[in-house]
């Protein structure tokens, strides 16, 4: 029997690295129904996402919302689906790959990112693993969500602490809570919605749509709400728009209780009704696109705006895997790693540097001396 531990056998004879955890949402393996119900029933038991009594939620869970709502949704899934899987998860692996090529650049070497989702595939607890096995004894955990939210960033410290509890020799951990105001994150929107604009002209009025929540769990303090409009405001300022050429809205309500307003169907319908012609729409909360801008934005809502008389709604797409959102994204990582040696300038270099100098300085010295 080996005298090591499992997790000394792990690290022994290996270079020290660091691990990114990339984190996002998570999305069914397939478009089908009984798939997009194993994944609601993952997503929608989280006590973070959903605050409600659990005896009471799993009636209503698994009584009602599991026996109707997949198969509604795995149609809408299959509407957007690609030849290589769910948008989301796409997406999200080409941000991996770009990242994981800059942070290779940036630091020659010594860090390693790996994708997981809160729900569904790949887990947390396989990209935790994939990351200890390549030698990272400090670790950076990147949700993919700009603004903060118990429902999303918590949930995702939540499932990395779970799968933690089970470890021996647990490495340095940081997370990145959020990057709302972020000013090359701001800058990248920015571009990106200039270039379309430069591309397909600039409509009446931008709409910058974000996913909702209970407004409840503003009452209760999540800062969401705030980091939002806050987004909001700094990509207006830096795009130089007046008041009234754009607005806050939120969309993908849930449920009977009441969400963050101003909703978003309801406002495109309003706006519409006022007689407003033409509108882009764009959602800086999603760095990834999605069933919910995919579908809910890019179609549903689109349908919505010309129903009540609209004529032009265009979409913006998420920044994706945007090289000025790769740059952001490794920006962040580099600045939450600060003073982790792996990615800090080489100290004992530098202090030989300076020893050399010192001792040339005082050979010199010496020798005007005599
Ligand atoms: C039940 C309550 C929900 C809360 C609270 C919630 C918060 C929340 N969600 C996102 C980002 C995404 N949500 C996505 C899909 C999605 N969201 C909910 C419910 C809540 N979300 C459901 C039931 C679904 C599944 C689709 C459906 O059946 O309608 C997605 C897309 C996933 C995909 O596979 O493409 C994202 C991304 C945020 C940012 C957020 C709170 C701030
Ligand atoms: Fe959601
Ligand atoms: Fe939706």
């Amino acid at each position: 029997m080996s005298r090591y531990s499992h997790d000394e056998q792990f690290f022994h004879g290996k270079a020290e690295s660091v691990g990114v955890l990339l984190v996002n949402l998570g999305t069914p393996d397939e478009p089908t129904t009984p798939s997009v119900r194993k994944y609601l029933k993952q997503f929608l038991s989280d006590g973070r996402v959903v605050e409600i009594p659990r005896v009471i939620w799993w009636f209503i869970l698994n009584g009602i919302i599991l026996r109707r709502r997949p198969a509604a949704s795995a149609k809408l899934y299959a509407s957007v689906w690609t030849d290589e899987g769910s948008p989301l998860l796409v997406h999200s692996k080409n941000i991996q790959q770009s990242l994981q090529h800059e942070m290779s650049v940036r630091f020659n070497g010594p860090v390693h990112v790996e994708l997981a989702m809160r729900y569904g595939n790949p887990s947390i607890l396989a990209g935790l693993r994939a990351l200890r096995a390549k030698g990272a004894r400090r670790l950076l955990v990147l949700p993919l969500y700009p603004q903060y939210s118990a429902t999303t960033t918590a949930t995702s410290y939540d499932a990395v602490s779970q799968e933690m509890k089970r470890w021996r020799w647990l490495p340095e951990i940081r997370f990145i809570n959020q990057y709302h105001d972020n000013q090359r994150y701001i800058d990248a929107l920015a571009q990106s919605i200039e270039a379309h604009w430069a591309k397909h002209g600039k409509q009446e009025k931008l709409m910058m749509s974000f996913h909702g929540l209970p407004r409840r769990n503003l009452e209760l303090g999540d800062p969401y709400h705030c980091q939002c409009h806050k987004t909001g405001r700094l990509l207006a300022e830096k795009l130089g728009l007046k008041e009234g050429e754009w607005l806050v809205t939120f969309q993908s309500r849930f449920g009977r209780a009441e969400w963050l307003k101003p909703y978003t169907d309801k406002t495109l319908e309003k706006l519409a009704g006022e007689g407003l012609k033409s509108i882009d729409v764009v959602c800086p909360g999603f760095p990834a696109d999605c069933l919910e801008t995919l579908e809910e934005i890019a179609v549903e809502n689109c349908e919505v705006f010309k129903e009540a008389g609209g004529e032009s709604y265009r979409y913006i797409p998420a920044l994706n895997n945007d090289p000025e959102h790769v740059q952001v994204l490794a920006d962040l990582i580099q600045q939450h790693s600060q003073g982790w040696p792996e990615v800090s300038p080489d100290w004992s270099e530098l202090a030989d540097e300076a020893r050399n100098k010192q001792a040339q300085t005082l050979a010199k010295a010496k020798g005007a001396k005599l």
